[in-house]
């Protein structure tokens, strides 16, 4: 697409771009190193400013984030919220919460605003309330993310916000030549979520994917 007399638009230039316009900080680095340490790989800049952004916007004061892992996008998110906004986050792994407990003391965040529930999500979602929380964000595996996506939105109020990192897979999504089980899922996923009268989806071109979707008041 040329956007001026001559000029020529490099999306994959933008997309790397979005990647550099903000410099993780200590607190960032060390929660990733831990990750890394760990085998729990986390987000880029581009997404945890997305995710912030979109826990500001909405002020959130009710958050549930699926696959803490060392606590990388529970510090965005934790940013964006409202003072007094509680993250509820989900992870099987308590060498991963303990991680992401270093991360929240280095933060200075109040123990009672991070509420740490040790076991699968599937386990743990049927026992949070309806229509109780202003945005669900899905980091675990992306292969699993169909098990979720149904949880997810009875949790969201009407104008709640379900995230989804990793939604693009880097690209493969979109590669038909990639018909492994975890890109499958996925495609599947975002069609379902594209035809889901309760969602209004927007896919985010930022890191590996964001897909977003706000839960409709009039569904
Ligand atoms: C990609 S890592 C999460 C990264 C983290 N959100 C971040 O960006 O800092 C995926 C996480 O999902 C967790 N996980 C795996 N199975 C899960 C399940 N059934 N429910 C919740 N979390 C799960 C893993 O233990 C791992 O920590």
């Amino acid at each position: 697409m040329t956007t001026e007399a001559g000029a020529h638009e490099d999306r994959g230039a933008a997309w790397a771009f979005s990647e550099t316009y903000l410099v993780e900080d200590a607190t960032l680095l060390r929660a990733r190193e831990r990750g890394v340490e760990l085998g729990a790989p986390t987000v880029g800049t581009a997404t945890g400013s997305l995710l912030q952004v979109v826990a500001g916007a909405l002020q959130a004061r009710a958050v549930v984030e699926i696959g803490t892992g060392s606590g990388v996008v529970s510090l965005w998110l934790l940013r964006g919220m409202a003072p007094d906004g509680v993250l509820t986050t989900i992870d099987p792994d308590v060498a991963h919460h303990r991680a992401a407990k270093t991360a929240f003391a280095e933060e200075g965040v109040e123990p009672h605003r991070t509420r740490t529930i040790s076991r699968p999500a599937t386990d743990v979602l049927p026992r949070l309330a309806d229509a109780a929380y202003d945005l669900v964000v899905v980091t675990a595996e992306p292969h699993t993310l169909a098990a979720y996506v149904d949880a997810a939105v009875r949790l969201l109020r009407p104008g709640g916000v379900l995230a989804m990192v990793d939604s693009l897979l880097a690209g493969r999504v979109v590669d038909p030549t990639w018909r492994d089980h975890e890109t499958a899922a996925v495609r599947r996923v975002l069609w379902a979520l594209r035809e889901d009268a309760r969602l209004a989806p927007a896919m985010v071109p930022v890191g590996d994917g964001v897909l977003l979707a706000v839960r409709r008041h009039d569904a």
